[in-house]
């Protein structure tokens, strides 16, 4: 579906999307750009269980364009890698956009972003700076965000660090602007909308929402943290677990071998965004390896505990929202154990924080975009015109659904 008002003279852009955290980042992106009347937008999924974008992205109202499914016959991010950029540079020939937006980190949008260089186009990278500082931490993700910020020609940094970064990489000012991070946005766009509590939320009043997904704690380091975890529900009976597991099998397996059979603890597939924004604002406390809910949570003044050694979003962790804890079970169940029995450090911790952005980071972003490609009347929502492409055409340009596998 292309957007409503484009007309053929319109700039096209790409939004890349391919896992559902880039569809929650994006989303208020695609949405501002369908609003303004200059802008062509197709949505782009690319990569593996694009089945499973299909729900995230209808729960922003929005639908999918172009599918480029890929499918991996041995465990490498390499054979991944490759066929992307050789199936996007297959569509990319074939759309000819003006732009390429994509957020984050990950393979498809580091491939993406390869494609988008060598076909000398626009490439909007959102989300941009982000930096561990550790090539290999996380991986291969902190390595995609430096190859990302070679191709990119727009980098939309959520944060004052995060343009810092780019800076001391050497990207230009004029290339660089702060926007807050589209996250918010989403989560604020959600959390307005009447959200009914997961039916198998735990019924206690000290809610622990927990997500945990990071590769690098997958086996023994989660196994102990689930432990901990476990050990402070049987240590608080005001205490309780949500669980959203990730559909990986061996995290299935070892959620189950460690924490069923516990009537305050409940394991649950991964829920979509909805459910999920509904299950953190119903929440104590928040524990997690994520870097979105790492970003939503302080916004929503629930304070959160990071399973990790190192973040990328230190933000958080200086404001006050957030703690790093890593994995040491010890000191996972003794950070808990404090925010549980000392209310003066719970309260420190659960203010309202917004050091992610105050929810209008698209409309910074689709007005740098419209800056950089010269849009006469970038705020237009009715009848904005393309500086250099002649006289708008009022047919409207519509696409079917395609697939190029
Ligand atoms: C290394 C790293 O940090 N990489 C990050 C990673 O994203 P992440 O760590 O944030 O990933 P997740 O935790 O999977 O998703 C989080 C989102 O999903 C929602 N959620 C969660 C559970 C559920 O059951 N239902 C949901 O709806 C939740 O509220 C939140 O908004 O990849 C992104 C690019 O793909 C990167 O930009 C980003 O740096």
């Amino acid at each position: 579906m292309a957007s409503r008002a484009a007309t053929k003279q319109s700039p096209l852009f790409v939004c890349i999307i391919g896992t559902r955290p880039e569809v929650i980042k994006m989303a208020p992106i695609i949405r501002r750009l369908r609003e303004v009347r200059w802008a062509d937008v197709r949505v782009v999924a690319i990569g593996q269980h694009l089945e499973l974008l299909d729900q995230a992205i209808a729960d922003f109202e929005l639908q999918i364009d172009h599918r480029i499914a890929v499918e991996r016959q041995r465990n490498s991010i390499i054979e991944i890698a490759a066929k992307i950029m050789e199936r996007f540079d297959v569509l990319a020939d074939r759309l000819s956009p003006t732009c390429v937006i994509a957020q984050g980190d990950t393979t498809t949008v580091m491939a993406s972003a390869m494609v988008a260089f060598h076909r000398r186009l626009e490439f909007i990278h959102v989300e941009a700076g982000l930096r561990t500082g550790v090539l290999r931490a996380p991986f291969p993700e902190e390595f995609n965000r430096r190859v990302v910020a070679l191709a990119a020609t727009l980098h939309c940094a959520p944060t004052a660090q995060a343009a810092a970064n780019l800076r001391a990489e050497g990207v230009r000012e004029q290339d660089c602007i702060v926007t807050g991070n589209t996250v918010i946005d989403a989560l604020l766009y959600m959390a307005g909308r009447t959200l009914p509590l997961p039916a198998d939320f735990p019924d206690v009043p000290k809610p622990i929402l927990l997500t945990a997904h990071r590769r690098e704690n997958a086996g023994a380091p989660l196994e102990r943290m689930l432990g901990a975890l476990r050990a402070v529900v049987e240590r608080y009976p005001d205490v309780g677990l949500y669980f959203p597991v990730h559909p990986n099998p061996d995290t299935q397996r070892l959620a189950e071998r460690v924490m069923s059979g516990h009537e305050r603890i409940r394991l649950v597939p991964a829920q979509n965004y909805p459910t999920l924004v509904a299950a953190l604002k119903a929440s104590w406390l928040v524990v997690t390896d994520s870097g979105g809910l790492q970003e939503e949570a302080p916004a929503l003044g629930k304070p959160v505990l990071v399973l990790r050694d190192v973040t990328e979003r230190p933000e958080a962790v200086d404001c006050g929202a957030a703690r790093l804890v890593g994995t040491l079970p010890d000191r996972l169940h003794h950070s808990i154990a404090e925010l549980h029995d000392n209310s003066q450090a719970y309260q420190a911790m659960a203010q309202p924080r917004f050091p992610y952005g105050d929810g209008h980071a698209a409309d910074r972003i689709v007005a740098a975009i419209a800056e950089r490609i010269h849009i006469r009347d970038p705020s237009s929502t009715i009848s904005g015109q393309v500086l250099g492409a002649g006289p708008v055409d009022p047919t409207t340009v519509s696409s079917d659904e395609n697939s190029i596998d």
